[in-house]
């Protein structure tokens, strides 16, 4: 639409108004932060001056504590207030420069008039608090938005459902208060502003698309019904994207009972964390609790083990050879299964009856219980309960032997001869005590004796706290031996369904137990097997659990989730074609279609972020390539160039960094197989341009030139791509097929790759059209 249009000036007329309007609301909202801030600081100064203090008697000193306390609670609900007036602040902020982005008019059966139903990121009252100036993009009518072309429409409400006619969809785009674009859309939401939103420079931090939703991404981000969402997207159809809106959404449906604390979403490493951590705030939300599955377990276990992250165990399996390669990817995809779990659950049902095996429980030096007493008490305990409950008995039963040897132990001399190295303060104490118990005593060697005695008992009961906190910790389950007796049992079995290297699989695994060390394959086992002895205490105040890359969870992680989060809902977001690791060779993934739980499943196959000759490239090797769509953005076709020594292809990397350089890329990301490769090749780069390199112990993202292994740019972006080595001895296997996808998907708008040799056969797949193939003999002379 044109500037000059009457609509145009009459809608910049209305984005002058609702701009006014925001700044009104402001300096009423400035003013009324100013004076609760006066009166919280007011009541900090004189918080004592209006609380009655009286100790003499018991009843007045009851009063007391209740007049502190509805003091206190005054002060809260004051600072609470002043809260949230500062939020209201902050949202009218993010408006006053861009009030809203799109427009639906929508006539409602039954009704004459069309309402202009306009659409942003919060919403906004008029100045009488009657009408609504924008509405939230997560109000149930802002659906038709998301949801419909011009026509016939419907939507729901909490307890209704809507039907109506669209007579006009828009959007805009303002800034500073004033429209720069303004187009009426059919179809889909503004291939327009899509088109100029997805050519951008790619950015360190992901931005909401509150904007230009699709409808197949507002399903997901809507969804209320399914207890189990799951959703398979190609590479950039936008799944981290819905998910992130989607919390940004139950945050605002259900605002009255659920919080960011009740959300938590495992990302794939530590990099993504910072990556997604401003939409939410971006969208005027508190983020999420984030982790990555690794953090989550090396919490559990990091202290008595050394855990492999799944970074080393995708080194491990990228190197290809060794002496036990062919057991551990055996053991690997084992410990990933179902099968797995259930011989674990079937030692666990055994277990119940004999087995399990003990700690004794010393003291100085002194066996005070033995781990035989305790297992006999454990198994004479009644059967029909379940072993986390017979632990927490045990547990008891301990501690209630260990008060009968308290009162013993008092009488010893180390007790007498370390109460009188006990501190000052230790002695004050003790007399205030006595001094409160025997008020009227006028007997001094009463008063003496019964001093001695309670210092005693101190003595006796700070020497034995740690040892009791140990037992309500039940570290007297040796689960470390007890699991290991799984192994030893299990390598006489020569059972079907179990690996063939099984019996030697059992020796490492035994090995690495006595090492103290978890393998990243039996970290999950291994802590599940340790939950079913001692209790999973579920975590109930978990609502909404999002689990991205989730084609990388094998199904005994998955299983295990389950377990961990028993009464939250979850959502499943991943990309078969990105499964990585070694267990998803063999075994399901999760996103593989043959989930057994109930579940909804949404497939999203377009994908947004890459131009389209880099899609139809990088889709033409995969299977099912033919169902990945490309949105329609032009660019350059991909670059192969093969080059026959290594000089040559760094040199030519240094020449076609500083290429996308000059053509105002930002981001370039130079992309290697494996740890090792990117370290060699940024120690080459550093030397001759600034460049940074990207490890799993990277937290943040900055622009620039970044040397990174696949695996870890897992989830992320980049303007353009340069695949260091695409030959193929590089990538050859099924599963670097799809690491060698994953590698060409992070591209928006430019990729390359290099081929020393022969290049890849994933690559000589591809139809010739579909790339540019460079053969280059030296450097200065090429040839196509
Ligand atoms: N509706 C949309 N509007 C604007 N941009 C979008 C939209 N959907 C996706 N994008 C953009 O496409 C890119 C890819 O999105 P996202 O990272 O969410 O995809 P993904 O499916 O998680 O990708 P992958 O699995 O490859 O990591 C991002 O730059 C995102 O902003």
């Amino acid at each position: 639409m044109d500037p000059n249009d009457k609509e145009w000036a009459d809608e910049q007329k209305r984005v002058h108004m609702v701009v006014n309007e925001i700044k009104n609301k402001m300096i009423k909202l400035r003013e009324r932060a100013g004076q609760i801030k006066d009166r919280v600081i007011d009541i900090r100064k004189n918080f004592w001056e209006d609380v009655t203090v009286n100790l003499d008697e018991p009843d007045d000193v009851i009063e007391t504590q209740a007049s502190i306390k509805q003091q206190a609670e005054f002060l809260s609900e004051r600072e609470r207030s002043h809260g949230q007036v500062s939020e209201q602040l902050k949202t009218l902020e993010r408006l006053e420069s861009s009030p809203y982005f799109g427009r639906i008019d929508f006539s409602e059966d039954g009704f004459d008039e069309s309402e202009p139903i306009y659409i942003g990121i919060s919403s906004l009252m008029d100045e009488n608090d009657e009408d609504f100036l924008i509405y939230d993009w997560r109000a149930p009518i802002s659906s038709l938005y998301y949801d419909y072309p011009p026509g016939r429409a419907k939507y729901e409400t909490v307890d209704d459902e809507i039907e109506g006619e669209i007579t006009l969809k828009r959007q805009y785009i303002i800034r500073d208060a004033n429209i720069k674009g303004m187009f009426d859309t059919g179809l889909t939401i503004g291939d327009h502003l899509l088109q100029a939103v997805l050519g951008n420079n790619a950015d360190t931090q992901m931005k909401s698309i509150v904007a230009t939703i699709q409808r197949e991404q507002n399903q997901i981000i809507r969804n209320e019904k399914s207890d189990l969402l799951i959703v398979q997207g190609v590479a950039g159809s936008g799944k981290t994207s819905a998910a992130l809106q989607r919390v940004a959404y139950l945050l605002y449906r259900y605002r009255e009972n659920l919080s960011s604390d009740n959300i938590i979403l495992f990302s794939p490493n530590p990099l993504f964390n910072s990556y997604v951590a401003t939409v939410l705030p971006e969208l005027g939300e508190e983020n999420m609790k984030q982790t990555t599955f690794y953090d989550y377990i090396d919490n559990e276990l990091g202290k008595r083990f050394t855990i492999e992250s799944p970074f080393e165990q995708m080194e491990f399996y990228l190197k290809g050879h060794g002496d036990t390669y062919e057991e551990r990817v055996q053991s690997i995809s084992y410990k990933a299964s179902i099968d797995f779990k259930h011989l674990i659950d079937q030692f666990v049902m055994e277990l119940a009856n004999s087995g399990i095996k003990f700690r004794n429980i010393t003291f100085r030096g002194k066996r005070l219980i033995t781990k035989e007493q305790i297992a006999s008490y454990f198994y004479s305990l009644d059967d029909s309960m379940n072993i986390p409950n017979r632990m927490e008995a045990v547990a008891k039963w301990l501690l209630r032997q260990l008060k009968e040897f308290e009162l013993q132990e008092m009488e010893k001399d180390w007790v007498i001869e370390e109460t009188e190295l006990l501190g000052k303060d230790e002695y004050l104490d003790v007399h205030q005590q006595l001094e409160e118990e025997n008020k009227f005593s006028e007997d001094t060697f009463d008063d003496y004796l019964r001093e001695e005695y309670l210092l005693r008992k101190r003595v006796v009961s700070n020497k034995l706290k740690p040892l009791k906190q140990k037992i309500k910790r039940l570290f007297f389950v040796d689960i470390k031996k007890t699991y290991t007796a799984l192994f030893r049992k299990q390598r006489l079995t020569n059972k079907n369904g179990l690996p063939s290297n099984w019996k030697s699989i059992c020796n490492h695994t035994i090995s690495n137990l006595d090492d103290k060390y978890l393998t990243w394959e039996d970290a999950t086992p291994y802590l599940y097997f340790k939950k079913s002895l001692l209790g999973f205490m579920s975590n109930r105040n978990i609502q909404h659990v999002f689990i991205d890359e989730a084609q990388d969870y094998s199904p005994f992680q998955f299983a295990f989730l389950k377990k961990m989060f028993p009464s939250s809902r979850m959502t499943l977001l991943g990309d078969i074609n990105q499964a990585i690791y070694a267990h998803a060779l063999h075994e399901e993934t999760l996103l593989s279609g043959k989930m057994k739980e109930k579940h909804e499943a949404i497939t999203l196959t377009r994908s947004y972020r890459s131009t389209m000759p880099i899609v139809e490239f990088s889709k033409s090797f995969m299977p099912n390539g033919d169902l990945i769509e490309a949105f329609n953005r032009d660019g350059d076709k991909p670059v192969l160039m093969e080059v026959d020594h290594a000089e040559i292809l760094n040199e030519k990397l240094l020449q076609q960094v500083k290429d996308y350089q000059s053509m105002g890329h930002e981001t370039i990301a130079v992309i290697c197989k494996t740890m090792q490769e990117s370290q060699v090749v940024y120690h080459w780069l550093r030397t001759r341009m600034e460049a940074k390199m990207m490890d799993a112990s990277t937290h943040t993202f900055h622009k620039g030139v970044i040397v990174i292994p696949a695996y870890l740019a897992k989830g992320i972006e980049f303007d353009t791509v340069i695949v260091y080595n695409a030959s193929k001895t590089q990538y050859n296997k099924e599963l670097e097929r799809n690491l060698f996808y994953t590698a060409c998907t992070r591209a928006m708008h430019q990729l390359c790759m290099f081929s020393l040799g022969e290049p890849s056969t994933f690559i000589e797949e591809v139809p010739r059209d579909k790339y540019a193939h460079y053969k280059v003999h030296a450097i200065q002379k090429s040839s196509r």
